[in-house]
């Protein structure tokens, strides 16, 4: 008999179905805003200039070896002084625990994994709504989830007071997601001061913030703006947890290069804890990808590099910005009935523009536009030759 006739086939992943959609549609016309990788204004994926550099010094490089169970320690180094700050108190007082991950998603995980073996009994409070991806990462490790109020729909913008009822409400000591800026797949972000207040409130409550930081740079365009809201926190003293992904701004999707850290109390604690991530590391992969690692090493330690590549970030993040403001134009240019100004006001790679579901089918089936079913646009997959296109499908879908 056959060992796996119960096995049932997987959901479709949200999506990941959307560009398997996409790829299957023979239409000339189409045009892909489903999954969140950057193209250029000719939809073509980039690889940075800064990456093709560092490539060229790495090429014939005869270090195969094995990375630590920890990853490659110049490399979580130069990471963490992306989050913390170049002059970070903390990395010099050797308080951060920290390893190198499969990318942002397993950050989250090792959290996760963490998280229930030394917080047994803790849940987590993940924003509604949110990557659909956290849902998965957080079950998968055993870790009960609870939800808190984030994008408000008549707004199209935060909730911000019933987040904070939902912040106030949690039990003291609670575990908080947190999207430290670009929310995916809202593109809404607290305001500065609203990050000031909700980080009081997260003192007051002795609340635990998990920072998924995934687009740092692509927000803004500039990575020390968009870590803002970690540096607040960081000021007031939360000891917090951060995912961090070069996935996107960097354009290392495929390399999987990610950072987990968790700022303890001491360096002994860090020792303590850093150990505890790579015992969890070494049943699951044992030790992370070499290649991405050292890229992002060449990069960030060489001035020249990581100016290059600041620029490349910034170029990236407003390329997306001008497609916002393009669409919402031309939303306008064509009538629309409806306000689009949230096209412009939110932030990062995602519009969340509102569109039901039936009005995505319809933008899919008739016009051959893909996106999520949440009416989630990729601004990235947005270009000067189909923004048009899109415009007008959206206008005939809403009017
Ligand atoms: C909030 C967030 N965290 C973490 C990640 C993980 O990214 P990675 O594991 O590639 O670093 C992602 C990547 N999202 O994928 C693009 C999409 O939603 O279409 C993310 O959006």
């Amino acid at each position: 008999s056959s060992w796996w006739k119960s096995v049932e086939p997987a959901p479709k992943d949200p999506i990941l179905g959307v560009t398997e959609a996409f790829l299957a549609d023979p239409s000339p016309e189409k045009v892909n805003v489903g999954v969140g990788a950057y193209r250029d204004d000719n939809g073509k994926p980039v690889v940075l200039e800064c990456v093709r550099e560092a490539e060229k010094r790495l090429a014939g490089s005869t270090f195969m070896e094995y990375l630590p169970m920890g990853g490659s320690a110049k490399m979580v180094d130069l990471t963490l002084k992306l989050a913390y700050g170049d002059n970070s108190e903390f990395i010099k007082d050797k308080r951060i625990a920290a390893v190198q991950t499969l990318s942002g998603t397993g950050a989250c995980r090792l959290f996760a994994d963490f998280q229930k073996r030394f917080s047994p009994g803790s849940q987590i409070y993940i924003p509604v709504p949110t990557w659909s991806n956290h849902h998965n990462i957080w079950k998968d490790a055993q870790v009960p989830q609870k939800t808190y109020h984030y994008y408000h729909p008549e707004t199209k913008g935060l909730d911000f007071s019933a987040l904070m009822d939902d912040v106030k409400n949690a039990p003291e000591g609670s575990f908080f997601l947190l999207h430290a800026c670009a929310h995916n797949p809202t593109g809404v972000d607290p305001t500065e001061e609203q990050w000031r207040e909700i980080s009081q409130l997260f003192k007051a409550k002795k609340h635990f913030a998990f920072f998924d930081m995934a687009y740092q740079g692509f927000a803004s365009g500039d990575p020390a703006r968009d870590a803002k809201s970690i540096r607040i926190f960081l000021e007031d003293g939360h000891h917090i947890g951060i995912s961090q992904s070069y996935a996107k701004n960097m354009g290392l999707y495929g390399q999987r290069v990610g950072c987990l850290s968790v700022l303890c109390e001491d360096p002994k604690q860090a020792v303590a804890v850093k150990s505890q991530l790579q015992q969890l590391a070494r049943p699951m992969y044992s030790n992370p990808p070499l290649h991405g690692a050292q890229l992002v090493s060449t990069i960030l330690e060489d001035p020249e590099l990581k100016s290059l590549w600041l620029k490349e970030v910034k170029v990236m993040a407003d390329r997306i910005i001008g497609m916002r403001t393009t669409l919402r134009e031309s939303l306008e240019k064509l009538g629309s009935p409806l306000s689009w100004e949230h096209v412009t006001k939110q932030i990062g790679m995602f519009c969340y523009s509102g569109l039901t579901p039936e009005q995505v089918d319809r933008l899919t089936s008739e016009y051959h536009i893909y996106m999520t079913r949440n009416g989630r646009i990729s601004m990235a997959g947005v270009t000067t030759g189909n923004v048009g296109y899109l415009a007008n499908a959206i206008h005939e879908v809403t009017k």
